[in-house]
């Protein structure tokens, strides 16, 4: 498939803020569409604020956010919002990826279901579907949560460190699943400390402090991602 060079999300001098602490500067980036974005930086560089930004939760304090995607962003956060209390299963909380097309009480329909039943195999959780929730280890529910960002089906799909508590296995099953994806046709951007994950990507964005950083050359990366820094 010919892959397009355009920008799915364009940011133009983009300033964000907790209050009165600003967090992002003018940063300027675009995010290719139908490539993989890797998101590099320190903790507490900016990454998850960014992410919240591109997926329209976090208004800028001041700059231009420039949409050329069609769907709603499909945001994945490194914690899920779903308390290990509430009583639903795998295949459930997967199915709330669908949630935004369907609406909270109507059923789901037959394509539905496929598409959660494909979501479940591709993270390697579908004989874990009928599980609860709140019985799953760490890494089971990561990919659960990461099923459920796949099961939007939106063509921006933002990552936040998703590879975080998966072991080995899964860990590096997660890029060629991010290439799939923008096989078929989703702009994928996510935030990562992982140096194979950031080394796959099509295109790499650098935080330092809240500053976008001109892309490092290639070993300088791999060694600033190994030990989990900005270059
Ligand atoms: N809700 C909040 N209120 C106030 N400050 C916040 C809030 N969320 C984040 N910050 C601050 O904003 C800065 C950027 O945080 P952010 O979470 O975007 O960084 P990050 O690069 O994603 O970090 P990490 O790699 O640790 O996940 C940090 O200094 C953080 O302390």
């Amino acid at each position: 498939m010919q892959h397009s060079t355009h920008a799915a999300v364009a940011l133009r001098a983009v300033c964000a803020a907790y209050g009165p602490t600003t967090v992002l500067r003018e940063v300027t980036a675009a995010v290719p569409a139908r490539r993989v974005t890797a998101l590099l930086g320190a903790n507490g560089s900016g990454k998850s604020t960014l992410l919240g930004v591109v997926a329209g939760v976090h208004a800028p304090a001041s700059g231009a956010v420039e949409r050329f995607h069609t769907e709603r962003p499909a945001l994945v956060v490194q914690h899920s919002a779903v308390p290990d209390s509430l009583p639903v299963t795998v295949r459930e909380a997967v199915a709330m990826g669908r949630w935004a097309h369907r609406g909270l009480w109507r059923r789901l329909t037959a394509a539905d279901r496929a598409i959660v039943a494909d979501c479940m195999e591709r993270l390697g959780i579908a004989d874990l579907a009928a599980r609860p929730l709140g019985s799953l280890s760490g890494g089971q529910r990561q990919r659960t949560l990461l099923a459920q960002g796949l099961a939007q089906r939106s063509d921006l799909l933002l990552l936040d460190e998703p590879a975080t508590g998966l072991d080995a296995a899964t860990q590096e099953a997660i890029p060629a699943i991010l290439e799939d994806l923008c096989a078929d046709g989703v702009t994928v951007l996510h935030a990562t400390h992982d140096p194979q994950a950031a080394r796959r990507a099509d295109h790499r964005l650098h935080l330092r402090e809240g500053r976008l950083a001109p892309e490092a050359p290639e070993r300088e990366h791999r060694a600033s991602a190994d030990r989990g820094a900005a270059v």
